[in-house]
């Protein structure tokens, strides 16, 4: 992509009313605009993170043996009136009513919605394990949004929902998520550790929270060191083994981890002292089992091996795809910028042309432009008449994981500066050897 062509409205100025430095890069670097408190637009930049962000969801899920459909963000509230939750959810949720004065309301999130489509279908305990999910934008009118899309009214959320026989088929689906959402976050560079968490609205009495250590996270949480060190689950991970699945899900819950809520101070107490982290966190996953609590009320059941129906017993998993962004750049920036993993990057190579209209530097930019897209890489090539000292500055702000600099000097000895936004590191290098190291 050619910058003089693109879209990326940077802001020199930190925005006053961005408080924590997420949300004041993702301003700076053109990736968001606010439209309404806890509402935005996703810009250019932002737009292609938040896909590559979604793009690792979604393998993840569908390797743990999810499937993927579609819900809409309007919903009946007869839906809800029928599991009870229409009134209890409170000023949370967004209700409005459509041209036949029907009440209808914004979803906070798709239990009701997705027992009726199971009820509607599924009738048999041979049709079971069955998971569905979907990446979805949710509403809830929260009484402070802040910290840009951190907590944010309109946002995105991957949720899944499991639908099984009995409790040790809702366990198993439970850990096969438990797993997923290990290496779902694992792949997007970050260290997420599974606390016990409080189920809230959504109900049920087990649930794990995927927290972010960060200081500027929202929840205070409490783990044993191991955690930072546990190895986490491979591609080769087997997720029609139940036995290798509960295995992953005992390491990862043996040692100490509790958010806030579930904090036990007697067993905090048996941790030793140099093994004790307590931080604050993002919350950037949380995953719930609830049994019948849906299916029952809602009439969700199958018949069982035994000739006699059974609720189902469900579960609900969410990952919030647009705070992950933010959680991102709290655990990836330097004072320069954001410092983005190779995974979701938004480009992998920030192109520079420090002399446009020199000969041999366009040249060889074109050259380089050319052959790394040509080797499937994403460039964003500053083809702009911007002074060098201002792209450089761009370069580091938006925080691509690569730099290609080249310079009238360095040109005419054909060869370019490549600089790594992570380490700093910068090596010069003849134009080919800098194509065979990147491309
Ligand atoms: N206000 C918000 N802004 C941005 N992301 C949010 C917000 N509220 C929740 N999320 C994200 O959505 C994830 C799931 O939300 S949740 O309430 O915990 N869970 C559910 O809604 C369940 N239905 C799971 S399917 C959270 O872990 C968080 O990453």
């Amino acid at each position: 992509m050619r910058l003089s062509r693109y879209f990326l409205p940077i802001l020199k100025e930190n925005p006053r009313e961005a408080d924590i430095i997420s949300h004041r890069l993702m301003l700076r670097a053109g990736m968001i605009r606010q439209q309404a408190a806890g509402s935005f637009s996703w810009l250019p930049l932002g737009k292609r993170v938040l896909d590559k962000i979604c793009r690792i969801v979604r393998e993840e899920q569908d390797r743990a043996g999810a499937l993927e459909i579609l819900m809409p963000t309007i919903q009946s509230a007869d839906l809800w009136r029928e599991s009870g939750r229409y009134d209890d959810y409170g000023k949370e949720m967004l209700r409005i009513k459509d041209r036949h004065e029907r009440d209808m309301l914004f979803g906070p999130t798709n239990e009701e919605m997705v027992t009726e489509i199971f009820r509607s279908y599924v009738k048999t305990y041979k049709d079971l394990p069955l998971n569905l999910y979907h990446i979805q934008w949710k509403f809830r009118d929260e009484v402070r949004p802040r910290f840009g899309v951190m907590r944010s009214r309109e946002f995105l959320m991957k949720d899944a929902y499991s639908f099984d026989l009995d409790f040790d088929g809702a366990k198993a689906a439970y850990n096969r998520m438990f797993v997923s959402y290990l290496r779902t976050f694992t792949r997007m560079g970050l260290q997420a550790i599974p606390m016990r968490a409080d189920t809230g609205p959504i109900g049920g009495d087990l649930s794990h929270e995927f927290i972010i250590l960060a200081e500027t996270g929202e929840s205070q949480v409490f783990c044993h060191r191991d955690y930072l060190a546990l190895p986490v689950p491979g591609a080769a991970t087997d997720f029609a083994n139940d036995g290798e699945i509960d295995g992953i899900v005992k390491q990862w819950t043996t040692p100490y981890a509790a958010t806030e809520e579930m904090h036990d101070e007697a067993a905090w107490a048996a941790v030793p002292e140099a093994d004790k982290v307590s931080a604050r966190g993002i919350e950037v996953g949380h995953i719930f089992h609830f049994g019948e609590k849906y299916s029952k009320p809602m009439g969700a059941k199958v018949m069982g091996p035994d000739g006699k129906e059974h609720f189902v017993s469900m579960g609900s998993y969410g990952i919030g795809p647009s705070r992950l962004i933010a959680a991102i750049i709290e655990a990836s920036h330097d004072e320069n910028g954001i410092i983005w993993p190779e995974s979701v990057a938004p480009f992998d190579i920030g192109l520079i042309n420090m002399k446009v209209g020199d000969g041999e530097c366009d040249r060889i930019c074109d050259e380089l432009y050319k052959a790394f897209e040509a080797a499937g890489k994403d460039v964003l090539y500053d083809d702009t008449d911007q002074r060098a000292g201002g792209k450089f500055a761009t370069a580091d702000l938006i925080g691509l994981p690569w730099q290609v600099i080249v310079g009238p000097r360095g040109a005419a000895a054909g060869e370019v500066e490549i600089k790594n936004r992570k380490t700093g590191e910068r090596e010069t290098l003849p134009v080919a050897q800098a194509l065979a190291k990147l491309g």
